[in-house]
């Protein structure tokens, strides 16, 4: 249950807001240094303060330097100051020092709820925002805290400020062009044009024209001399998707435009030296390729000078909730509808599934469920999806590992539904900090040590 701290020295109005907040668990203090020790232990999301506190009751002294301590402990806590009865202008002082809002006395209780409710809801939002523009702070646009996508983000990182040639490998949909804008933005290239092209999506006998331009009068149609999207990545960076289904005939064309760093437009004569940096993509397995000679082996150690493999969703944990939950605001912003997140069984719904179209599947599936939900909460049919309880217990050989197993997974999940935060994981998980510590060490849980 969420918590509320009520700082304030009158029981009357102690017991009459404890009944107003029957939705949450409330704690109490009637001092400032009570105030500070309820914050440091129970971290509410919520206070209501009265400003006039003891020693100095009938002053508004006590209760903003209580406001300022709370602050600067905890600055994210909304803070509802209550005020006596026409004290304006100490309400208005406690707004200028950060406090939340302010509320008159005498306390009606339907409006008290309604305030605490809206500033919950503020702290849940600011939280989560928080929380996404923390996640991978450097490779910004790549949402994911998982082991596997934090060593990709690692390594394209590293090789962003070099000009090594890159291939990004992976099933579709796991966002491979989204890695290469990523490198792209980190490189020295970055105020430079990022040029994508696909090469299974333009057919055969126009793709060549498409990358390297042409001369006015090349062909039938050629009214006017066309640059390629070679040339326009001058200075910047190439992204050529779907390298695989670059035809057997241009692959030549292509190994030299990469290793002598010149082009010529189709039916041209004169050499035009590029400087681009190049990061190709394909889902298909390059190497199988080589050895069918449906791929140049030349081709394929030079556009791999170095490869990185993007893992599919599935091996990324729990970051289908994150990602999830970010497409989720989006798509709310988008079509103006008001779901707030996923029911438990969608959430474990979501962990199961195999996601064979990765993230782009993902998108698909909750686009439709946010606009089919029934319910605040979406649930695993609005997804199409299904809880199969037996799943984890069916791939395993014993009780023990089936306990392990399970308890494994529900620390990640609930560490991932308390956004990080170990006291709310323990108390998610009905056990106490030393606890979930132990579970930690014992089953290796070694990002959720490290907090990543
Ligand atoms: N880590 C991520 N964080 C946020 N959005 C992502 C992430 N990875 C992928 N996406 C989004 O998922 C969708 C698919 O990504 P992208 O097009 O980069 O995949 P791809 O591997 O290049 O797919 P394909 O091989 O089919 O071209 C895009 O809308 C992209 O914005």
């Amino acid at each position: 249950m969420e918590k509320i701290l009520v700082v304030d020295d009158d029981l009357g109005i102690q017991k009459q807001l404890k009944w107003s907040f029957s939705g949450y668990e409330v704690v109490f203090a009637d001092d400032r240094t009570t105030a500070i020790t309820q914050l440091r232990r129970h971290e509410p999301k919520v206070i209501t303060l009265d400003l006039g506190l003891p020693p100095d009751p009938a002053n508004a002294t006590e209760g903003l330097a209580a406001l300022q301590e709370i602050l600067a402990l905890s600055p994210n806590t909304k803070v509802i100051v209550v005020t006596g009865n026409n004290d304006k202008v100490n309400a208005l002082k406690a707004i200028e020092l950060g406090a939340y809002d302010f509320y008159q006395k005498p306390i009606d209780s339907d409006t008290i709820q309604v305030l605490v409710s809206r500033a919950a809801q503020l702290y849940d939002l600011e939280k989560e925002n928080r929380h996404l523009s923390a996640v991978a702070p450097s490779m910004d646009r790549i949402i994911g805290n998982s082991e596997q996508i934090l060593a990709v983000s690692k390594k394209a990182e590293r090789i962003a400020q070099t000009d090594i040639s890159t291939l990004l490998l992976g099933e579709s949909g796991t966002g491979k062009e989204v890695f290469a804008r990523s490198i792209h933005e980190h490189s020295l290239r970055k105020n430079k044009a990022f040029v994508a092209i696909n090469c299974a999506s333009i057919p055969e006998n126009l793709l060549e024209s498409e990358l390297f331009g042409y001369e006015k009068g090349a062909f039938t149609g050629a009214n006017k001399t066309t640059p390629g999207k070679i040339e326009s990545a001058q200075g910047g960076t190439l992204f050529l998707d779907e390298i695989g289904d670059m035809p057997v005939g241009l692959q030549a064309k292509m190994l030299r435009f990469l290793q002598e760093r010149v082009i010529e437009r189709v039916g041209g004569r004169t050499e035009i030296p590029v400087d681009i940096r190049v990061i190709c993509a394909t889902h298909r397995d390059l190497t199988a390729m080589v050895a069918e000679e449906t791929f140049r082996e030349d081709l394929y150690y030079r556009i791999g000078e170095i490869n990185i493999m993007i893992p599919p969703l599935r091996d990324r944990g729990n970051d289908v909730i994150l990602l999830g939950k970010t497409f989720l605001n989006q798509y709310n912003e988008d079509f103006k509808t008001k779901v707030k997140g996923f029911s438990d069984s969608a959430a474990q719904a979501m962990l199961q599934h195999r996601w064979p179209g990765n993230i782009r599947e993902l998108q698909n599936k909750l686009k439709s469920a946010v606009i089919m939900a029934e319910s605040a909460y979406i649930q695993p049919d609005d997804l199409g999806l299904q809880v199969n309880e037996e799943q984890s217990a069916m791939r395993t050989l014993n009780l023990r590992e089936v306990r392990e197993e399970a308890e494994s997974k529900a620390i990640r999940y609930a560490f991932q539904v308390a956004e990080r935060n170990m006291s709310r994981t323990a108390e998610l998980l009905g056990v106490t900090r030393p606890t979930l510590y132990s579970l930690i060490d014992k089953y290796h849980l070694e990002d959720i040590k490290t907090g990543s």
